[in-house]
Parts: structure tokens; C-alpha cells; sequence
């Protein structure tokens, strides 16, 4: 064998072990003390986040910071319903994303499912490594990356997907380690699921939907006497729920990469869950602004779906993570929709002259058909559901 020929062979083995290494995800590399960040999470200039220096990270979060409008879910329930439902539309108009407050999830069903996260990604690789699967549509999944079967630059996020519909079928598959992994999951999960239902009881009536009799303050179709409501509210109950559990561990360069990349959420809503170390920007304005995390609170944002059953009116808006050199990050995002099957399309009833159907019909088949053969680095899906004109 020639020199070249030598080397060639070499390189070639030794990249490969890379891409191995690489694909045990970053918590593995974290772990094993990296120091420098390697090329495969260097992303091009114009797509790193604007932190040169890490000094710059402490600076642009505080000077940066995004006061999201707050929800306070309490008053939703509350005689200042119209008032708080007024709010609602708005930020779901305007922002896309809120902050939900005294949403009545107790606070050490929350803390417990935080840390039971943070244990899970304390096992040895070895344990995690027995949930890793590239079917989409696998009850339990363990990756790395955003789609590390496609990315060109991989992404400072290792993640725990976990299917929550239906329960009892998906509830064999999850994590038997920790011990008390499923135990708190469940309760959280549930949780999670009666809240986002009330809160897309509140977003049908915030969108004319729907209307609350105050004196009974019970729930009505709109009375329009067509008895044509929309039946999402149903389709909702019965819908998927998938669990995002996502690890960003300190990152040794974190102004040349990002944790997740931009991307819009597929779902009606996402209830984010996130410990006190800051990471989330929005898009807002054209710029990434980064939100402050309230303690005890739930991040929420419009995903794809929303945005097409509204019509256009509540926006599904991109937003991404950046990753820290000293701190570790957990966040555990809870994505509802209709049942995998379901197809999705504009509310009629906010199909209008003035604002004509804006989308086309989708389902989460084609949605994964979607970003199984792309990047997805924008909202490019949404605007494959756009009607032109
Ligand atoms: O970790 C975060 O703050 C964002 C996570 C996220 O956007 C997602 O899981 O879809
Ligand atoms: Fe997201």
C-alpha cells in the first residue's frame, strides 16, 4: 500500500470512530471531559448564535431578556375571565409564546419530574443507550442532536422521547431506570394533559370559538344556532402527547453551536418545563431574544397546528436553545395535538371572505414525512401547509 493510500485508510478509521462517539451524543462527551469542541457542532457564521465571547452570553442575556406577557391561569378560571382570555389572544397573536403562572400543577410534581430527568441522564450510556431508535414512532426514544440520522452539524442536546397516548400501551416501553422514573412520569404527565386541555378550553373561546355562560360559567357552543362547533376540544382529549425530555450539557465553545436549532413545534401547544439556568430564545422582531425562567411556571407556545386550526391568527414562532460552558440544562417540553391520524384544518368558522382558508390539510404523517427527508432548520413545514394567495 502507497503512503497516501496508508493514510487514507487511517483517516478514514479514525473518523469513523469520531462519528461513533458522536452519535453516543454529547452527555457521553461532556462526560469524557472534551475540551474543545468538535467540528461536527461548528456551525456556519451566519448560524451561530451572536455570542463571541462568553462574557458576551452573561451580557446578552441581561440586556436581552424577553418579558413574556404572563398568563395567570388562576384569573382564566376566575370572574376576570374576558379579561385574562383578552390576554391570552394577544400574546398568542402578537408572540406566540407565554408564561403560565398559578396554573395549579403542584410545584413538587414538578420539581420531582425535573430531577427524576436530570437521574435518568446520569446513567451510565450503557442503560440510556437501550432506548436509542430511529422509528419515529417508537413509544420511547433516546437521541442526540435534533435528527442525528440527517444533520449535517449536530446540535449540543441529548433527549428522552417519550409517547404518552395511550398510556397503558406506551407505559411498558418507557425507562424502567431510575426505579421511580415511570411512577413520576405518569402523575406528571397527566398533569400536563388536564392543563393543556383547559388551556385550549380557554384559546377556542379567546378565538370566538366558544363562550362561557358566566352566571353558570359552563361552556357553550357558540350559539349561533348552526350546531356546527368546532369538535376539537374531543379530538384533543383523545390526542397524542409526546414528552420531549432534552439535556444540554455544559458546551466547552457554546458561541460556535446551539442546543436545538431553530424550529417551530408541530403541535396545538407546548408546555415547557424548564430548570433555572436560562437557554430558550424566541424569534421576536427578527431578533433572538432569551427568555427569563419563572420558577414554577410553564413556558407556553403555539405550535404548527394551532396556527393552522386559527388560521393564521395565533402564530406558531421559532425559537431555539443555546448551551452553556458551565452549567448543565434540563428542559422537559409536553407537545399535544389530535391522534396521529387525525387530519387538521382550519376552524371553518374562521374561514371568512376577508380571511380565506390560509392552509392546506396535514397529519403527522405527512409531517414526519416531512422532516425525515430534510433539515429542518426553519418553519419551512408550516409553509408547506400554505395556500398562496
Ligand atoms: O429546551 C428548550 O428550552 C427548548 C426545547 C424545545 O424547543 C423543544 O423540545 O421543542
Ligand atoms: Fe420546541
Amino acid at each position: 500500500m502507497s503512503p497516501t493510500m496508508v493514510m487514507t485508510v487511517e483517516t478514514r478509521k479514525e473518523d469513523d470512530e469520531l462519528e461513533s462517539q458522536y452519535q453516543k451524543g454529547v452527555k457521553h462527551l461532556s462526560d469524557n471531559g472534551i475540551e474543545k469542541l468538535p467540528n461536527k457542532y461548528i456551525l456556519p457564521v451566519s448560524e451561530r448564535p451572536n455570542l463571541l465571547l462568553i462574557k458576551e452570553l452573561a451580557y446578552a442575556c441581561k440586556h436581552n431578556n424577553l418579558k413574556l406577557p404572563v398568563i395567570d391561569f388562576a384569573e382564566l378560571q376566575g370572574p376576570n375571565r374576558s379579561q385574562a382570555l383578552n390576554s391570552l389572544a394577544n400574546a398568542c397573536e402578537d408572540y406566540g409564546f407565554f408564561q403560565l403562572v398559578n396554573h395549579g400543577i403542584h410545584s413538587e410534581v414538578m420539581r420531582r419530574m425535573m430531577e427524576v430527568s436530570e437521574r435518568f441522564f446520569e446513567l451510565p450510556f450503557e442503560e440510556r443507550e437501550k432506548y436509542m431508535s430511529s422509528n419515529m414512532y417508537a413509544p420511547v426514544r433516546y437521541g442526540t442532536s435534533f435528527n442525528q440520522t440527517k444533520d449535517g452539524v449536530f446540535s449540543w442536546r441529548d433527549f428522552l422521547k417519550l409517547m404518552c397516548h395511550p398510556l397503558s400501551d406506551m407505559l411498558p416501553h418507557w425507562p424502567s431506570s431510575p426505579l421511580d422514573f415511570r411512577k413520576l412520569a405518569i402523575t406528571y404527565a397527566n398533569e400536563n394533559k388536564y392543563l393543556f386541555l383547559k388551556l385550549m378550553e380557554a384559546i377556542e373561546e379567546s378565538l370566538g370559538l366558544t363562550t362561557t355562560k358566566t352566571t353558570k360559567n359552563k361552556k357553550t357552543d357558540d350559539g349561533d344556532g348552526d350546531g356546527n362547533g368546532d369538535n376539537i376540544l374531543e379530538e384533543l382529549k383523545d390526542g397524542s402527547q409526546l414528552m420531549v425530555v432534552n439535556c444540554y450539557p455544559p458546551c466547552p465553545e457554546p458561541h460556535l453551536t446551539l442546543g436545538i436549532p431553530p424550529h417551530s413545534d408541530y403541535g396545538f401547544l407546548t408546555l415547557l418545563l424548564q430548570d433555572e439556568v436560562q437557554g430558550l430564545q424566541i424569534q421576536f422582531q427578527q431578533e433572538w431574544l432569551t427568555i427569563e425562567p419563572i420558577p414554577n411556571s410553564f413556558v407556553v407556545n403555539v405550535g404548527d397546528h394551532l396556527e393552522i386550526f386559527s388560521n393564521g391568527r395565533y402564530k406558531s414562532v421559532l425559537h431555539r436553545a443555546i448551551v452553556n460552558p458551565t452549567k448543565s440544562r434540563i428542559s422537559v417540553a409536553s407537545l399535544h395535538s389530535v391522534p396521529l391520524k387525525t387530519a387538521l384544518r382550519p376552524s371553518p368558522k374562521l374561514i371568512t371572505k376577508a380571511n380565506p382558508r390560509r392552509y392546506m390539510d396535514t397529519d403527522f404523517a405527512t409531517f414526519l414525512k416531512y422532516v425525515s427527508s430534510c433539515e429542518p432548520k426553519t418553519k419551512n413545514f408550516l409553509d408547506s401547509r400554505k395556500l398562496n394567495g
